[in-house]
């Protein structure tokens, strides 16, 4: 859903309420959906989506990213960072303009332990976290490095209770008042978050959240440690904590189940503040929020606010930069920049994109430096997109001779998809016969001559990637 649809503007965060009560207008305030009077009363039009008054808790246009490729991605099967390119990628994403950078902890390795300072010492614009288990020995070598705050974790479901630390939640509770008391004492943020949230008791998780909220905590964590959450239980746990604490609120999901970004994006509905991400969602098994599809979500509902944010045009860079240091592919149908997330194909489409690339455009790629492309050579082709292309190679063809020119790449097509080359050959050809008076429209047997005596189609190798493509 898109909550710009009907036009309306969303100022920072805070939705305007429209009336007393904003329900869906199912006539359960006496109006029926579409806004007719029933049981005699006013008739008023109402949009079933728009804000409604639980709406003040929304923080879509009011958020932090805590991007963590250099701590849950380093978990990522095939992750191995060398400082150098740890550098890299926290240079790009600080360039990009995330508000802080989770790095590995330092009781890792003493590798771990000394990129992590390195990367303290670049004098970044993003806060610099470390991630730690709740122990104080992993709290005393993480207050050395130089970090600008300690993420602390540990797991309260009872799975990990019994089979991880084997702790309980009084042994839990009071060591995570003593290393939140140690990391404050340092004068640098802490959080504390609880590992796999959504498999805890409930009761447990907000007596805990309660006690660090009143120690002084900057932030607590919500993590869907296992990817099992759907995003109205999303929705639930966060407001249920907003109303229970008074610091700021991070979430943590995984996508076990495809769910990571509409999560994210549900929980700061619900009034989180941070989220986390990682490029290309890369973490444990298949990873967390990715930071490219977090930031089109956020696009979708705030264009200004996000691109007031972030440093778009740089999302393909550090994807790229990310994919290559941890050998995988950017998947094809990744949000902006996968190969065809602005290729349109069908003619419907082609025409109506041509008219107003909003018609089938929620992102616009030139907000992320990129170009939209619409593909011709198919069998699903039309002649509005033939009209276009016969446009930019400045021939001079009737509508009628377009959509003759248009029947033969459809014939053409339906052996095998036509390369642009072949497509731009068939109009010259088609142009030409035209201008001679060798060719006049259905004269199917003197096109194929003509194209016979130009050697078309001259390309037989079936595009992988959009090349079949126009630019526009
Ligand atoms: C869900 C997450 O992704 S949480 C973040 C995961 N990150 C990491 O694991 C960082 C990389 N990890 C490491 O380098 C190592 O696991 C270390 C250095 C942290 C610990 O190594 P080891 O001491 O050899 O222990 P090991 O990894 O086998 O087991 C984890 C230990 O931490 C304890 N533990 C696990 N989670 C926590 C926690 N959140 N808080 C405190 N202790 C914990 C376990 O009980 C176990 O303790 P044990 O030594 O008494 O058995
Ligand atoms: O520290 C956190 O909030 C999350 C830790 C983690 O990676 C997880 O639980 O999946
Ligand atoms: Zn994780």
């Amino acid at each position: 859903m898109c909550p710009h649809a009907n036009g309306d503007a969303i100022p920072n965060g805070k939705h305007e309420m429209i009336g007393v009560e904003n329900t869906i207008s199912n006539g359960i305030n006496g109006h029926s959906a579409n806004g007719q009077s029933i049981n005699g009363r006013t008739a008023q039009k109402r949009n079933p989506y728009a804000p409604r008054a639980s709406d003040f808790l929304n923080n879509v246009s009011n958020f932090k990213i805590i991007e963590s490729t250099l701590r849950e991605g380093e978990q990522f099967a095939n992750a191995f960072f060398d400082t150098k390119t740890k550098i890299a990628i926290a240079k790009a994403l600080d360039a990009f303009g995330v508000e802080y950078l989770e790095l590995t902890s330092p009781a890792a390795s003493e590798q771990s332990r000394l990129d992590c300072e390195a990367i303290c010492r670049l004098g970044l614009k993003a806060k610099i976290l470390t991630h730690i288990r709740c122990h104080m020995d992993d709290a005393r070598i993480a207050v050395e490095t130089g970090v600008d705050g300690v993420d602390v974790v540990i797991g309260t479901s009872s799975f990990l209770r019994e089979f991880s630390h084997g702790k309980d939640m009084t042994y839990i509770t009071k060591t995570a008042i003593e290393v939140i008391q140690f990391v404050k004492s340092k004068g640098i943020e802490v959080r504390f978050s609880t590992e796999d949230s959504f498999r805890s008791d409930l009761v447990d998780l907000l007596s805990i959240y309660q006690t660090v909220d009143k120690i002084g905590v900057n932030r607590v964590g919500i993590a869907d440690t296992v990817g099992c959450a759907n995003p109205r239980q999303v929705y639930e746990l966060i407001r249920t904590l907003r109303g229970v604490v008074g610091c700021d609120i991070e979430v943590h999901l995984h996508n076990d189940t495809g769910m990571a970004i509409a999560n994210a994006y549900t929980a700061l509905e619900a009034g989180a503040t941070h989220i986390d991400t990682s490029v290309l969602g890369i973490g444990e098994r298949v990873g967390i929020t990715p930071l490219g599809g977090l930031v089109s979500c956020l696009y979708a509902a705030n264009p200004e606010y996000v691109k007031s944010k972030y440093n778009l045009p740089m999302l393909r860079e550090i994807e790229n930069l990310v994919a290559e240091a941890v050998e995988v592919n950017v998947p094809f149908c990744n949000p902006v920049t996968g190969y065809c997330a602005f290729t349109h194909k069908a003619g419907i489409h082609a025409k109506a994109i041509l008219n107003n690339p909003s018609t089938y455009e929620i992102l616009k790629p030139e907000d992320f430096g990129l170009t939209r492309y619409v593909s011709i050579g198919h069998r699903l082709t039309g002649w509005n997109a033939v009209k276009s292309r016969v446009e930019q190679l400045g021939l001079e063809l009737t509508d009628e001779q377009i959509k003759d020119a248009t029947a033969k790449i459809k014939e053409l097509a339906d052996v095998r998809t036509q390369s642009m080359d072949d497509v731009d050959s068939l109009l010259r050809v088609y142009h030409s016969g035209i201008q001679s008076g060798e060719l006049a429209v259905g004269q199917k047997e003197a096109l194929d001559r003509l194209l016979a005596q130009h050697q078309y189609p001259k390309f037989g190798v079936k595009p992988m990637k959009p090349v079949d493509a126009t630019d526009i």
